[in-house]
């Protein structure tokens, strides 16, 4: 078989889920064709410490960056060689951290290569991120109810209360299960809020007016009553995506809809209380990312019956999710390839946060396209869940392609549970 060798690249911009403008890029090589397009965390919610979007001069700046230098190197190297891509991207842009030509920038590139590799080779882009396997099918772990930086009006402090088909056998069954509780909390709102008009948020949940608590009832109830019809255990979780409820002058956390505060003490103890009473399986992001401490303190309280959970803590970045290993701060993380700008980025983190009994979650970014390559992420590194939202069709395109994934791979691709 020939070797992909890169012959052209074609970019444009196009609008994410939210209608925000952002970068597509397609790879032709020897053979094949790779598409990728860039998700986009939203403002307030993206990490204090994960990869610029773009450059200095917004995406303007990125595209001038990738017409003068990175086309033109990237023409004639094997797109299936991509430490070789990802390194190059790394040296053009010469700083820690895609500060030049930003995260986004270069990991259309290096995903849209990677997607062409696969295609000339004839295969699926799990089996070329892990030729040898063996593989596995993350658990979807589907926001249903939305706040925060997410979501407009009177909603929920924390950004999302999500829910995960632990008992679940197979990929299909566990995404129809996230949709029946998705569905059931829709009817509950509508009984209990006369005021309730279906709205949603960034990532199709629903936003309503009600505090953490209440939406964790919410919640409940809908999980209990379709585990009842189906028997399938269904479990709850949260992303507080806590800095954005971080006030640095008061050292507080504040929660606008509940009308309170909390120092971080009280922040502990309060996310103590609600693993106990809804018995949570995950929480993410419970404090501001500066605070490995706090999160380690959580870890240790509650880390044998919870999945404590870092995102903007690790940014998807090594040397930091290094420091919350040696901190023990979390059981888990999540990544997100455009946060550490490369594919091989990602998994270097990935293998480290593995290798020293850490899970992984893939994750979508609440601004999305139909890009569906970390459904194959998740495949090819054994992630334990992948988060992608319940509902959308930019949320199921991933979730679509776990269910083709299940049924070429049967006996090969199973999953594992948590
Ligand atoms: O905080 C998160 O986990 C993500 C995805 O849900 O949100 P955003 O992409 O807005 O950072
Ligand atoms: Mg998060």
């Amino acid at each position: 078989m020939s070797r992909p060798i890169i012959k052209e690249i074609k970019y444009r911009t196009v609008f994410d889920s939210r209608g925000v403008e952002t970068l597509e890029v397609d790879v032709f090589v020897d053979g094949g064709f790779g598409r990728a397009a860039a998700p986009f965390g939203a403002p307030g919610s993206r990490g204090e410490f994960e990869a610029p979007a773009y450059s200095p001069e917004g995406l303007d700046g990125s595209i001038k960056i990738l017409n003068q230098f990175i086309i033109p190197s990237l023409i004639g190297m094997d797109a299936s060689e991509q430490h070789k891509i990802d390194e190059l991207l790394k040296q053009i842009d010469g700083t820690p951290n895609f500060e030049r030509i930003g995260g986004n920038t270069s990991v259309v590139i290096s995903t849209a290569c990677a997607k062409a590799a696969a295609d000339a080779l004839n295969m699926p882009l799990f089996k070329l991120m892990a030729p040898e396997g063996p593989w596995s099918m993350p658990l979807p772990l589907g926001n249903v109810i939305g706040g925060g930086a997410h979501s407009m009006g009177p909603a929920p402090d924390m950004q999302e209360h999500l829910v995960v088909a632990v008992g679940a056998k197979t990929i299909k069954e566990a995404i129809k299960l996230n949709l029946m509780v998705h569905e059931e909390v829709g009817k509950l709102l509508e009984k209990r809020d006369p005021g309730f008009a279906g709205g949603t948020d960034d990532e199709n949940a629903w936003t309503a007016n009600l505090d953490d608590v209440q939406a964790l009832e919410v919640l409940g109830e809908a999980c209990r009553k379709v585990s009842q019809r189906t028997g399938v255990e269904i479990r709850m979780g949260l992303d507080l995506a806590a800095d954005r409820l971080w006030d640095p002058e008061k050292k507080v956390y504040r929660y606008w809809r509940e009308g309170c505060e909390r120092t971080t003490r009280e922040q502990l103890d309060f996310l103590c209380e609600l693993i106990e009473r809804f018995n949570l399986i995950y929480v993410e992001d419970a404090f501001n990312s500066n605070d490995y401490e706090s999160f380690s303190a959580l870890n240790k309280r509650c880390g044998d019956r919870c999945i404590i959970c870092a995102d903007d803590l690790y940014a998807s970045n090594p040397e930091r999710t290094r420091a919350g290993i040696t901190a023990r701060s979390a059981g888990a993380m999540i990544v997100k390839p455009n946060q550490v700008g490369t594919i091989t980025g990602a998994h270097i983190t990935s293998q480290l946060a593995k290798e020293n009994g850490l899970k992984i979650i893939l994750s979508h970014r609440s601004g999305e396209t139909m890009d569906d390559s970390i459904a194959h992420l998740a495949v090819a590194w054994k992630a334990t869940m992948i988060k992608t939202g319940v509902k959308g069709g930019e949320r199921l395109a991933k979730l679509n392609e776990l269910i083709r994934i299940e049924q070429s791979y049967k006996e090969m691709v199973i999953v594992q549970g948590i």
